[in-house]
């Protein structure tokens, strides 16, 4: 199944639960509008070698489009458009002034020297400027995708327009508009939905155990945020391997390993074992974070998982066969449309701070992204009450449920 197909079967058991109008439920199956570009770049050899890239807007009901772009040899036009399909409901259930965007670039980075992906990237803009803005649809950093690259955006994209356009792009370098605490954001949501998690289920969060997979932006900060609120990180894996310590792993003197280890990798930390990097998930814990990949969860592993809860913060972690099977053992999911949205609802503040050219503290932005995820995540649980869904299909309800009235409030169905 491809991943359109798997994207679809969580919205379609939402829209049968809530009855949804079919012209609403037609509308938001299909992205408004997907742009092909191909990109040419003289490389540092003389030779001219043409990229494909792509943008996506999937929705723009609720506002700009919003969402990354990816630079990897896998990114193709149905992953693009599922990623910006994630987004629109991502940023609906947090409740954000935005539609869903993606964007990507087919492309080895690690083959391309500093100058040619400088020129990659301003071509892609170049390519795009028409459909992207700051009222239009506002990109950000995804895989291999970072601030350096962001700011090459912005400049080109200021270029193209003749001003300064810092509120196109999020995700920057605080010299150019960026916002304090957006690299802590994503794990920071990520907790947050966690704690609110283990509420609803009556543990304790002081000595709760978790298991961490993915040692990136996302699982990195994920670990060291659940450390500080006194979790226990038992388990944590990265591409290479992974490594165990039933008395708790602290992320951050693994943090400083992986500054200087070998690939960055968690592997030969010396204050844990070695274990399988496939155990990671299987672990007897309190709260499991999938926080490295889509597809991680599958049909195969979700029967040994034996977490209480699970807070997704990779994108698309857990296939949907795996999905029925968690339910069935009544395992709490807090699915990735509501636990990552931290990312993106601090690049919203990033875009505000830049449209009013007023800068906030970091408690500022922090307190802020904890009070829009708690609301969220209250929310979605009520709906998980109210039509007796797992918590995966409530966010879709939660999110439908706005597209829907805004929807109706524009004439559309
Ligand atoms: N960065 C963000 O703000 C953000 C926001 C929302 C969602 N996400 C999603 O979170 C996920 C991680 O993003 P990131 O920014 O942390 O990426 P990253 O590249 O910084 O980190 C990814 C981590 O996952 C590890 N990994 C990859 N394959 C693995 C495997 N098979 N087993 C174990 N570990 C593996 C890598 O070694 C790395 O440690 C992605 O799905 C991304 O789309 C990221």
């Amino acid at each position: 199944m491809g991943l359109i197909e798997q994207s679809m079967i969580p919205l379609n058991k939402a829209i049968k639960a809530m009855k949804l109008d079919p012209g609403a439920a037609a509308i938001i199956a299909v992205p408004e509008k997907t742009t092909e570009v191909h990109i040419p770049v003289k490389m540092d050899n003389g030779k001219v070698q043409v990229f494909t890239g792509y943008r996506c807007q999937h929705s723009t009901i609720m506002g700009p489009a919003k969402g990354g772009v990816r630079y990897h040899t896998a990114v193709n036009m149905d992953e693009v458009k599922t990623l910006a399909f994630w987004m629109t409901c991502k940023c609906a259930v947090a409740g954000l002034p935005y539609g869903g965007g993606k964007g990507g670039i087919i492309v080895d980075v690690t083959k391309l020297s500093e100058r040619e992906l400088e020129a990659l990237t301003r071509g892609y803009i170049d390519k795009i400027a028409g459909v992207i803005g700051e009222k239009k649809d506002i990109p950000a950093p995804d895989m291999n995708t970072n601030a350096k690259i962001m700011g090459w955006m912005m400049d080109e994209y200021s270029k193209i327009t003749g001003q300064y356009e810092p509120g196109f792009i999020t995700g920057k370098d605080i010299s150019v508009g960026g916002s304090l605490g957006r690299t802590a954001a994503t794990g920071r949501g990520v907790v947050t939905a966690a704690l609110e998690a283990l509420k609803v289920k009556g543990m304790k969060v002081k000595g709760a155990t978790a298991a961490v997979q993915g040692f990136g932006n996302v699982g990195s900060w994920t670990a060291k945020l659940a450390f500080d609120e006194g979790m226990k990180i038992v388990a944590i894996s990265d591409v290479y391997g992974a490594i165990a310590n039933k008395k708790g792993i602290d992320p951050y003197k693994l943090a400083e390993y992986t500054a200087t280890s070998k690939g960055h990798s968690v592997v030969g930390y010396p204050d844990a074992d070695p274990i399988d990097k496939e155990l990671v998930l299987e672990q007897k814990v309190d709260v499991l974070f999938p926080c490295a990949m889509e597809n991680q969860i599958t049909k195969d592993n979700a029967k040994k998982i034996k977490a209480t809860i699970i807070c997704e913060g990779a994108n698309g972690p857990t296939t949907p066969e795996a999905d029925e099977i968690l339910d069935k053992k009544g395992i709490f999911v807090v699915p990735d449309i509501l636990a990552n949205g931290g990312g993106v609802t601090v690049s919203y503040f990033e875009w505000v701070q830049n449209l009013y050219r007023f800068f906030w503290s970091e408690e500022e932005v922090k307190n802020r992204q904890i009070d829009m995820m708690v609301k969220a995540f209250k929310e979605v649980y009520d709906l998980t009450l109210e039509y007796k869904v797992p918590m995966r299909v409530a966010a879709y309800i939660a999110a439908l449920k706005r597209l829907a009235v805004a929807m109706k409030f524009r004439g559309m169905y």
